[in-house]
């Protein structure tokens, strides 16, 4: 869900900005999901640029509070979210942990990285939502833990419907700064995507599970 339509135009324009978004039909992206896709949102690269991370990082922020008030701890989804997770935390003046896709298989054997409490209040912050797999597996962690996950943020999401599916089933509360509609609209209106990459994108989104380049 977007709570603020201006965060959501802002976002896509600093995104397109940087060029963390990623057209490479000729050679498709393989998500995490296995997927194929044309189309690549890279937003480990705001972290690269400190007004923009600073914009990011606010907007998040401003979002928590008006949302959740202050919960005990900030959660990140590694790797991609670990950066402006802290960055958050930082903002806020809050604990902060990062969930790791499994436990690991040396030292402490640990999932959940730093310290967290059972019952405590934890906002999850994400990088970007496809399936919603990562995110989902990581509130999965912190439920397992005793932690009382009162909603996730995510820079961007696609907004596939299995995401929304996936979403609904673990009955969490998503909230995103910009999502796949606002992105196409603005690149669009920049010209950062020509009228053809439009219509291959279209194609694309109508079955991404299946999208075949030939
Ligand atoms: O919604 P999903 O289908 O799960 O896909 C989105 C996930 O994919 C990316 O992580 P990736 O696995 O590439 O790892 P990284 O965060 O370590 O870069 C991204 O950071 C999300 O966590
Ligand atoms: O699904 C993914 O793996 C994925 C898609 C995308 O656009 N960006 C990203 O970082 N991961």
């Amino acid at each position: 869900m977007i709570l603020n339509k201006e965060t959501a135009i802002k976002t896509a324009e600093v995104l397109l900005q940087i060029k963390a978004i990623k057209l490479e039909p000729q050679e498709p992206f393989t998500w995490a999901s296995g997927w194929k896709s044309p189309i690549y949102c890279d937003n480990r690269i705001v972290l690269s640029y400190p007004l923009i991370r600073n914009f990011i990082r606010e907007n998040f922020a401003k979002q928590v509070e008006e949302i959740y008030g202050k919960p005990d701890v900030i959660a990140a989804v590694a790797t991609g979210a670990i950066g402006i997770g802290m960055l958050v935390a930082e903002y806020l003046s809050l604990p902060f942990v990062y969930v790791r896709p499994e436990a690991k298989s040396h030292g402490r054997k640990n999932q959940i990285e730093g310290n967290l409490e059972a019952g405590q209040t934890v906002v999850v912050i994400e990088d970007l939502i496809s399936t919603g797999g990562s995110s989902l597996n990581a509130v999965k962690a912190l439920r397992d833990s005793g932690a009382n996950v009162k909603g996730m943020l995510a820079i961007f999401s696609y907004g596939f419907d299995i995401a929304k599916e996936n979403i609904k089933n673990a009955d969490l509360e998503v909230h995103t700064l910009s999502n796949y509609d606002y992105l196409i609209e603005t690149a669009k209106r920049t010209s950062y995507i020509k009228e053809s990459e439009v219509e291959l994108l279209k194609s694309w989104r109508k079955d991404p599970a299946k999208w075949n380049p030939e």
